[in-house]
């Protein structure tokens, strides 16, 4: 059956409606079919390397080759009238594990029993940092030092326990350009990674599903690790054109030797929570059934200790590392703006957004 124009027309206002955000995958598919039904095939130049967004849609749209304008319009169509059926409300029937979580901030920071957590609260984004998120926790990172807490605890909502870094953090270009991009996100990074290695508490990541990027690389910062053996740990830098940071050029090959970081490091090797504790980057790993009641009775039990002792044991084992640590983490994130603006990274970012690789 042909698709009238009217058929299109009222898919186009329906999307207008749509009460869930459809993700930007399905908003490239409709951008580059409305384009391909009202304009024909792509015949405008290709946006420059640096235009991100403009790129991604400029290839979604030329990617459709010499499709027909009747046919973009039937898979508009249909694109349409398949998410219509699928963002219907969920009925009042709907069970509340299967409904999704609210994800209103993403960050959550809570107090209780002698623990402060931080948890990154994006399950949708499998819990991906924004810029925002990163001054968000050092924020909550500088007032739990002065707290009332012994323990501090860095987590994840949902699947994920971080995805890393938030690739769409490259797109948020400012008037200076993406020069100016990768200065803010050096000195971000510098901070970020030096609060972590002048926490004066106990920090705990409590790792509940897989991790990637620095979500991973922090960890040599951490007194304690504890993976559910769902995690995964993923560095994939040189599949991004990137470097490592967060310390872990220095901390990684300390903890597990140099040819186990670099085979991590260079080679982007995911290992699961059992290699990861074999190689003393996870501490203890945990059945998933029981991951989380098993270790919240250990971190209560362990917050009951006296919080001075803590603090100045914590102190003496990091003392010797301090200066090496922040000198490391100012080149790691000095030669990491550089590479921000290296074509191998900005070509892995633009394929990310454009959903063409997935690590
Ligand atoms: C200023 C300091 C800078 C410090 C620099 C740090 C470097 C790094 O951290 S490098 C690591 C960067 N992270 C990645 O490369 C991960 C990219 N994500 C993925 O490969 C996959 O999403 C996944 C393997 C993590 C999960 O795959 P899965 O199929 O299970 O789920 P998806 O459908 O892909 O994801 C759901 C949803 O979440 C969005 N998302 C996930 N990760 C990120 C991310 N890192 N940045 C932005 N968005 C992310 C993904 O796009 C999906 O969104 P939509 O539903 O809108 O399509």
């Amino acid at each position: 059956m042909r698709t009238s124009q009217k058929d299109f027309n009222d898919a186009v206002s329906q999307v207008k409606l749509l009460k869930e955000d459809p993700g930007n995958e399905v908003k490239l598919k409709l951008y580059a079919l409305y384009k391909q039904a009202t304009e024909g095939p792509c015949n405008v130049p290709k946006p420059g390397m640096l235009d991100f967004i403009n790129k991604t849609k400029w290839d979604a749209w030329n990617a459709l080759g010499s499709l027909s304008k009747e046919a973009a319009r039937q898979k508009y169509v249909d694109l349409v009238s398949s998410l219509s059926t699928s963002s219907k409300s969920p009925s009042p029937e709907t069970p509340a594990a299967d409904r999704k979580p609210p994800e209103g901030n993403s960050l959550v920071v809570t107090s209780e029993d002698g623990i402060t957590t931080i948890r990154l609260n994006r399950p949708t984004k499998k819990n991906a940092l924004t810029t925002q998120m990163y001054h968000d926790i050092i924020a909550a990172l500088q007032a739990a030092s002065k707290d009332e807490s012994t323990i501090t605890v860095l987590t994840g909502s949902g699947d994920y326990y971080c995805s890393g870094n938030d690739l769409t953090n490259f797109t948020h270009l400012s008037a200076g350009g993406l020069e100016e991009m990768a200065r803010s996100g050096e000195v971000l990074l510098r901070d970020f990674v030096d609060c972590l290695i002048d926490f004066p508490k106990p920090l705990v990541a409590v790792v509940n599903g897989p991790a990637v990027g620095i979500s991973v690389t922090i960890l040599g910062l951490f007194d304690v690790v504890y993976a559910t053996d769902r995690a995964t740990f993923h560095t994939p830098f040189s599949h991004l054109g990137q470097s490592p940071e967060g310390c872990s050029s220095y901390t990684f090959p300390k903890i597990m030797g140099s040819s186990k970081a670099a085979e991590m490091l260079l080679f982007g090797k995911k290992l699961t929570a059992q290699e990861a504790c074999a190689r003393g980057l996870v501490t203890e790993v945990f059945p998933d059934g029981t991951f989380q009641k098993e270790v919240w009775a250990r971190l209560k039990a362990y917050s009951k200790l006296p919080p001075n002792a803590l603090r100045i044991s914590k102190q003496i084992i990091r003392k010797q590392e301090k200066e090496k640590l922040h000198a490391v983490n100012a080149e790691e994130s000095s030669v990491l703006r550089e590479r921000w603006l290296s074509d191998e990274c900005m070509n892995a970012i633009a394929s990310f957004l454009s959903r063409k690789a997935k690590l």
